[in-house]
């Protein structure tokens, strides 16, 4: 369970997270969307605990982020694929968070087997990684610690079509078991095969919330409802013409 209550964030006189609440339950997949510079990355940074709130909270299995007490176990994050220390190898980074974590080794092969980075890539140095792998890499480190909440900014970014599917099969397996997924992603056709709900946010608020199909009732697709949600339909148009 992810519940966001009235977050908001200010850079100077800039507001880039204006009052947003939104909750994911468990058993679902929360697209989160907007443009660029809308305030997602920013909301899930504060959600994350590495970047304070002017005021708001946000908890994660009903408490702030850092005040569980090993948070790897109870959450997954992948906020940034290009994090990892570029010259250590795919299995040394997870064994390293294994440790911190209490998993067993064996965890870590198995992952490695699972994002497809087993046999050769596994001895291979991070900095020597496609974007793909990095990713792979990414969502292996999410799943280290059986964690019941995934937090996923642009998991899909890098991945080839194989990948993305089989993300999309992984997101909706962990959902199904029970699983709270929030995933924030510019890949709308995707996003409309994965999500269940949406939170839509431009320019710091959100514009749009609610089941996929709610907000699709209108029998557009998500592309027109997410650019009429964020006000950009007439700047395609004007471009078009
Ligand atoms: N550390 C920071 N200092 C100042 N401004 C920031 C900082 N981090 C983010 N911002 C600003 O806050 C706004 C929201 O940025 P954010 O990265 O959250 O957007 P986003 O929705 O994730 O965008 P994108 O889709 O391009 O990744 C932007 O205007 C950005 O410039």
């Amino acid at each position: 369970m992810i519940e966001v209550n009235h977050l908001s964030k200010r850079y100077g006189d800039q507001i880039a997270v204006d009052a947003v609440s939104f909750r994911c339950e468990p058993g679902t997949i929360t697209g989160f969307l907007g443009p660029n510079g809308a305030g997602k990355s920013t909301t899930l940074r504060m959600i994350c605990g590495l970047t304070p709130p002017t005021s708001g909270e946000a908890l994660v299995c009903g408490v702030p982020y850092r005040s569980l007490p090993v948070p790897g176990r109870r959450v997954g994050v992948l906020l940034d694929a290009s994090a990892q220390h570029a010259g250590r190898t795919g299995r040394e980074v997870l064994a390293l968070s294994a440790q911190v974590l209490g998993v067993a080794g064996a965890r870590v092969e198995e992952l490695l087997d699972l994002v497809g980075l087993a046999g050769p890539a596994a001895r291979k140095r991070v900095r020597g990684f496609s974007l793909g792998m990095r990713q792979r890499l990414g969502i292996a480190h999410a799943l280290l610690g059986e964690p019941e909440v995934l937090i996923l900014d642009e998991p899909a970014n890098g991945l080839d079509p194989e990948g993305i599917r089989w993300m999309r099969h992984l997101l909706r397996e962990h959902a199904a078991r029970g699983g709270t997924v929030l995933l924030s992603s510019h890949l709308l056709h995707e996003i409309e095969r994965t999500a269940d709900r949406l939170v839509v946010i431009a320019g710091g608020r959100v514009v749009g919330r609610g089941g996929r199909d709610e907000i699709l009732a209108g029998g557009g697709d998500l592309e027109e409802e997410f650019l009429r949600l964020t006000g950009r339909r007439h700047v395609i148009e004007e471009v078009e013409q």
